[in-house]
């Protein structure tokens, strides 16, 4: 479980989350949407423990959080195949192990036969889907995602949304995901939060679907977005 409570987290004088209320449980799956600056990357640190309140608890009993960032960073000096097994190694799996389990996502990505070759060599979805099997490989219970995918263009961007989607659902691991892109996080996640000026605000989807389907949600929290940016506190 992570859960905050009470939680207010400044920076100097600017106070980016402001006495907020947030849990996620295990197995959940969870979006994270707001306007650019709003503490959405904030929320995430704190979550993997990169960053530690200002006031309130902020507990993470999860066994492993692992934050997949909106670029690769893989090591450019190591094979595809060693930058899964490195942290892998480093974790206690043998080498056998980590053999095993980097070929194996490898292949669940869809990059099988590409082990041997370096960052450099990758395109951009290649890299970040390398990014998806490392982290998967690490088998998170809590997989933190910070815009992992913006960087792609559109089609690309669906493609590894969805593949990352049937991973998180395979591995039964929560998920607390930035995005911003309504239409595709109503289909990775199961319930949304909102930051604007410092305070969460829950958007349930079955309301918002209202016997409709789930783009009809989107269209939905896109307004509320756009009303959000608009409105002053
Ligand atoms: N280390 C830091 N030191 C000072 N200010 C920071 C730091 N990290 C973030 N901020 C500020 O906190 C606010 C929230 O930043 P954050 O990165 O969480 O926003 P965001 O919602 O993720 O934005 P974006 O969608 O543009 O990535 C911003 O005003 C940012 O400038």
């Amino acid at each position: 479980m992570l859960e905050m409570r009470q939680v207010s987290l400044s920076f100097g004088a600017s106070r980016v989350l402001d006495a907020i209320d947030f849990r996620v449980a295990p197995g959940e799956r969870v979006g994270v949407l707001g306007s650019s600056g709003a503490g959405k990357s904030t929320l995430l640190r704190l979550a993997a423990g990169l960053l530690r309140a200002s006031s309130g608890a902020c507990i993470n009993s999860y066994r492993h959080s692992l934050l997949v960032f909106q670029e690769p960073r893989l090591l450019p000096w190591r094979s595809i195949q060693d930058n899964i097994e490195i942290p892998l190694l480093a974790a206690g799996c043998s080498r056998e192990q980590a053999r095993a389990r980097a070929g194996h996502w490898l292949e669940r990505v869809d990059l099988a036969g590409v082990g041997k070759a370096w960052p450099g060599e990758l395109s951009g979805g290649m890299a970040q889907r390398a990014a998806l099997a490392r982290a998967f490989a690490m088998q998170p219970d809590l997989l933190l995602l910070d815009e992992p995918f913006s960087a792609l263009d559109p089609a690309l961007r669906a493609a590894l949304s969805k593949l990352c989607n049937e991973c998180v659902k395979d591995t039964g691991a929560a998920l607390l995901c930035i995005s911003h892109h309504p239409h595709e996080l109503v289909e990775m996640v199961d319930r949304c939060v909102l930051i604007a000026h410092g305070k969460l605000q829950s958007f349930d989807f079955e309301s918002a679907m209202n016997g409709q389907t789930r783009a009809a949600a989107a269209d939905s929290l896109h307004q509320t977005l756009l009303n959000q940016e608009t409105i002053a506190p």
